[in-house]
């Protein structure tokens, strides 16, 4: 909080003007056409629809941003920290699946719905965003007349450019739009210190017609925003929160001290209450007559306990990735929030939401409506109110037809029943009625007697046996290779779609250019990563077999049974693997995705050193097999999920060959990742640093859709 609004009301770190003059370029000055005073009479053409004809939500962010200042549109794009959460949002709505039914009347779909006893035109909200101005000259006007207008409520940040006065007047004055119904407007209200202040402003609401009060409960203080840090983010000194003028003069009046509003960023910390507790909402509920809903919770506990203190609604949201970085998805905790609150009051949800099957899948996990975000601020930027409304009639479009092709004619039928939810999830809770991971079908009969768990042999039950480094790599890495890189499967381009190219702009761009030597695998089908040598290819036969079997499945013939048979009981191929042009496949870095008896962890192998010592010798150099193993170091490391990996180094000799290696693994959701990094020994002082590098940086993700029989689930 202090790092905004301190920012915001101390006025842009250098004038417009210096700024245009240090960059040399035209195109600053363009950021500044909706942005600075001085560039106000650009302004005066305002844009007025979209410029072009989108398909969807999620192409709009990529014209909207030379449209804004870097400033503006950092603060607008970017989460917390790494981003992680603010990716998570959008990828965990890509896991859930949709279950049509068929032969059910869809010749008229009604996409209304009623919330808090507000007639909506859709069940999608407006989420309370600050700033709005930076976007647009005419910021949360614009956006409020256009919620207006598609019959949606708008939700008013406390933060906002535009006072709650200005905003109902602006929708009191709106020409009425295609909906009957009346503008519905929230506000989004934080708690101040003073209650009597916080007072004063409910009155002012409830006096203005806003129709319900959200509580945002997850910025007790302000996530660590980078881009706005790198950026050093300020309001430009045209512009102010003229919410905290109104909260200011009323701290004035009540106090009978006079304070201006350009210096109430110095005190601004003072004012809200990160001091607040569960105690505020019982005093709320006295203090207004308008329904409270909480906005930022995630633990079902906390949705339960704001229902027993008389919350009429909960937003479960992560502050669309903008505040406690690693905090999950909130659709994930969608289904575990709504068991503990088993329909008392409606529950919403936001974060990443661009899709009607996204508002499609959220319904059916059990929301009553959803919050679309960031879009908006592209839609305004892009085409101001009418921008907004064409947007919105974009998203209203997608609903209805998939909603169609679901087989539901109205809202109410989206139930449970329509969403597959992903193995695993939410969250490994196992508690909350999720379902339990599929079950690969059986490769091979059972083994007579089951060996013990600590035997690393015996771990994988499906596809064999924890692979042997020297079968890792299936065929040899030819000179002709093609060199897919990080694009195998095209995981490149599906990440760079997903977010407009923000996500390979900031922490993964190395998945198409090389950085330091480096390129990045990213799996997002089986959800790892890790990085390789730039120059090194990836594994041609690995490619093809995946097209083949994609071809197999799109085929209308079934497949042969000998075929299949054969392919069940085939060792588990690498998901990824990358070596040198030319070299005969013995030289590389590969990863093993392979299902493990359930209950399996790293710890009950017992130490690392005490698991790869017994790999060693029940595996790759049992007694017999003509090969000598030696392990040179083992270890374990957690990444910054406090997932652990264990990792070995070792050297295996026979007569035809003297190989270094370097693994890590580790299990999650019954299945075991293996990165290998193997090469001759001669080749190792070459290699090394490299593999080291990759080793350290292979990490599982969250976000992974991990599915047990990789090779089949393409
Ligand atoms: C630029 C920006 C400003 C925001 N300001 C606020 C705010 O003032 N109050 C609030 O409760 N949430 C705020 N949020 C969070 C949104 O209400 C919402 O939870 C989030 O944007 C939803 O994610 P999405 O952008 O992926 O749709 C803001 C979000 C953005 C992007």
């Amino acid at each position: 909080m202090l790092i905004a609004v301190s920012g915001a009301l101390g006025g842009l770190a250098l004038p417009a003007t210096v700024l245009v003059a240090a960059a040399g370029a035209g195109r600053l000055l363009q950021h500044f056409v909706h942005t600075s005073a001085a560039a106000s009479s650009s302004a005066s053409k305002p844009r007025n629809g979209l410029p072009k004809r989108y398909s969807n939500l999620e192409e709009l962010e990529a014209d909207a941003q030379p449209l804004l200042t870097p400033q503006a549109y950092g603060y607008y794009a970017g989460g917390s920290d790494n981003e992680w959460t603010l990716v998570e949002n959008k990828a965990a709505l890509g896991r859930y699946r949709l279950l049509p039914r068929v032969l059910v009347d869809v010749s008229s779909v009604d996409m209304s719905t009623t919330l808090l006893g507000q007639r909506l035109a859709s069940p999608i909200l407006f989420a309370p965003m600050a700033q709005q101005r930076l976007c647009h000259p005419d910021g949360e006007l614009a956006m409020a007349r256009a919620a207006a207008s598609t019959g949606l409520p708008y939700i008013l940040s406390t933060m906002a450019t535009s006072s709650i006065q200005e905003v109902a007047e602006a929708v009191a004055q709106a020409p009425a739009g295609g909906w009957p119904s009346d503008p519905t407007l929230w506000f989004q209200i934080y708690v101040l210190k003073r209650r009597d202040v916080t007072e004063v402003m409910i009155r002012e609401v409830e006096r203005l017609g806003y129709k319900a009060l959200i509580v945002t409960v997850d910025a007790p203080r302000l996530g660590h925003r980078e881009a706005d840090e790198k950026n050093k983010y300020s309001l430009p000194p045209h512009l102010s929160m003229k919410n905290l003028e109104l909260i200011t003069k009323a701290a004035a009046t009540t106090e009978g001290v006079a304070t201006e509003g350009s210096k109430f960023g110095r005190h601004f910390s003072d004012l809200f209450d990160q001091r607040l507790t569960w105690e505020f909402l019982p005093w709320l509920k006295k203090a207004s007559k308008l329904p409270v809903l909480l906005k930022g919770i995630l633990s079902p506990d906390d949705a339960r306990k704001a229902v027993e203190l008389g919350a009429d609604g909960i937003i479960i949201s992560n502050h669309g990735g903008r505040q406690l970085n690693y905090s999950p998805a909130a659709v994930d905790m969608l289904p575990a929030i709504a068991e503990a609150v088993q329909g008392r009051v409606p529950l919403l949800v936001d974060g990443g939401i661009t899709r009607g099957t996204d508002v499609i899948k959220c319904l059916a996990l059990g929301a009553s409506a959803v919050l679309v975000g960031r879009p908006l601020l592209w839609a305004l930027t892009l085409g101001g109110q009418k921008g907004v409304e064409e947007a919105m009639d974009l998203l209203h479009y997608e609903l209805e037809l998939s909603m169609a092709l679901l087989g539901c004619s109205s809202v109410d039928q989206i139930t449970r029943d329509f969403v597959i939810q992903p193995p695993g999830y939410p969250l490994d809770r196992g508690d909350d009625g999720s379902q339990p991971p599929e079950q690969p079908p059986a490769a091979t009969p059972p083994p007579a007697a089951t060996p013990p768990l600590t035997d690393p042999a015996a771990m994988v039950v499906y596809g064999g046996r924890l692979p042997p480094a020297r079968r890792l790599i299936v065929s040899g890495l030819t000179a002709s290779a093609i060199a897919l890189g990080g694009n195998l499967f095209g995981v490149t381009s599906w990440l760079l779609g997903l977010d407009g190219g923000r996500l390979a702009e900031s922490s993964r761009l190395d998945v198409l250019v090389p950085v330091g030597g480096f390129r990045r695998c990213l799996d997002a089908q089986n959800g790892f990563t890790f990085v390789y040598p730039a120059r090194w290819l990836a594994d041609q036969t690995l490619y093809r077999r995946y097209a083949e079997r994609i071809e197999r499945q799109a085929a209308l013939d079934p497949p042969s049974l000998a075929r299949e048979r054969t392919r069940r009981a085939a060792a588990p191929e690498p998901a990824a693997a990358y070596g040198p042009a030319g070299s005969t496949g013995e030289e590389n870095i590969s990863v093993v995705v392979a299902p493990i008896r359930d209950g399996f962890t790293l710890q009950r192998m017992g130490s690392p050193e005490e698991a790869a010592q017994r790999f060693l010798d029940t595996t790759v150099a049992p007694e017999g097999s003509g090969r000598t193993a030696r392990l040179l170091g083992a270890g374990s490391r957690r990444d910054a999920n406090g997932q652990l990996y264990y990792w070995q180094e070792f050297t295996v000799q026979s007569d035809a060959f003297n190989r270094h290696n370097l693994s890590v693994y580790s299990a999650r959701n019954g299945l075991l990742y293996t990165l290998n990094a193997q090469c001759p020994q001669e080749r190792w002082a070459a290699d090394e640093a490299g593999f080291r590098r990759a080793a350290e940086s292979f990490t599982i993700l969250n976000s992974g859709v991990a599915t047990a029989g990789f090779p089949d689930r393409l």
